[in-house]
């Protein structure tokens, strides 16, 4: 079935183009409405970061562009097809630390994102500022609200408590591993020097998967989208499956961008995709030098940990 609805243009040009978010007619297929955004105006789409540059952009020259380039040739050449299945292995034991969803949002604190040519702020102020801009357009989607809040919780692995990973390991975009990798993902040259790219199991287009085996069954480059996925599952949160896929595969930008691996999605993957690109806009284009009042927005976010998750969580 296909809906036509009213909606923001969620297109990524139209986004950098424009400051305002107009009402657009967006078709979405598979018979699933996402709701409109309440607030009035739409979200604000900045057109630079907080150094000048248009978002996402890695050839420009910025002061961070150097370090991020050689962050991800290390990300590229290390993360293997047998690197994620021993780190899911290790870390999906969560025998590491016991501590409740706010104390990791504490420690978040001490943690600065070497990935990302966007922000350095510590990352405790980008989870208050995306859960924040949705909970102004979604006010009823408190799940949404939460999932903001703890999309990157799992950065927290950089911690020496929880083995002090390198940053290739933890942070930038994801990407299947065990099958082609697309041309769609940044600085996809340094793929030459992983050895799976010349393996003839992993290096074709469905690699080690099949058609709509569901994203569920892919192998995702390691990182803090995959860890933080298993945290919340293994803990059993009652956030809907929305949820869990916005944390799992927010970094996935090849997909959810660049509409790459659509051949490995399911029907579920279909619906959970429309949320994803929701939560993505708010996840990119709220990252500013604007600071959140922690304890006068923290009750309410203790409210909502304590509706899904448990008092503390293994990690
Ligand atoms: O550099 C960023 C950052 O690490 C984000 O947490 C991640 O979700 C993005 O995909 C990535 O590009
Ligand atoms: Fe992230
Ligand atoms: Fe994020």
């Amino acid at each position: 079935m296909t809906i036509l609805i009213d909606q923001p243009d969620f297109g990524v040009e139209a986004e950098e183009k424009k400051n305002e978010i107009d009402e657009n007619e967006l078709v979405l297929d598979g018979g699933f409405v996402v709701p409109e955004p309440k607030s009035s105006g739409g979200f604000f789409v900045p057109d630079t970061n907080a150094f000048g540059h248009t978002f996402r952009d890695y050839e420009a020259d910025s002061e961070r562009k150097d370090g991020v380039e050689e962050f991800y040739k290390t990300n590229h050449i290390n993360q293997t097809y047998d690197f994620v299945k021993k780190m899911r292995e290790e870390y999906g034991k969560l025998d590491r630390v016991e501590m409740s969803i706010w104390e990791c949002c504490e420690l978040l604190n001490e943690v600065v994102d070497e990935s990302d040519p966007d922000l350095d702020e510590p990352q405790i102020e980008h989870l208050l500022q995306t859960a924040e801009a949705i909970r102004r357009d979604y006010p009823d989607e408190d799940w949404l609200h939460l999932t903001g809040l703890i999309h990157d919780l799992g950065k927290v692995v950089l911690l020496p408590s929880f083995g002090g990973l390198p940053q290739w390991a933890v942070v930038g975009d994801t990407y299947p591993v065990g099958c082609a990798f697309d041309p769609s993902i940044v600085h996809h040259k340094y793929f030459k020097e992983n050895p799976d790219y010349y393996n003839p199991a992993y290096n074709t287009k469905y690699g080690v998967y099949s058609e709509g085996c569901g994203l569920d069954n892919v192998f995702m480059s390691f990182g803090h989208d995959d860890y933080m996925y298993l945290v919340a599952k293994e803990n059993k949160t009652t956030l809907p499956s929305a949820g869990l896929f916005i944390i799992r595969y927010h970094s996935f930008y090849s997909l959810h961008r660049s509409e790459a691996y659509k051949h490995l999605m399911n029907e579920e993957d279909v619906e959970n995709l429309k949320w994803l690109k929701i939560f993505n806009k708010y996840d990119l284009y709220s990252k500013s030098k604007v600071r959140i009042d922690v304890e006068k927005v923290k009750p309410y976010y203790l409210s909502l940990i304590d509706k899904y998750f448990p008092k503390k969580l293994k990690w």
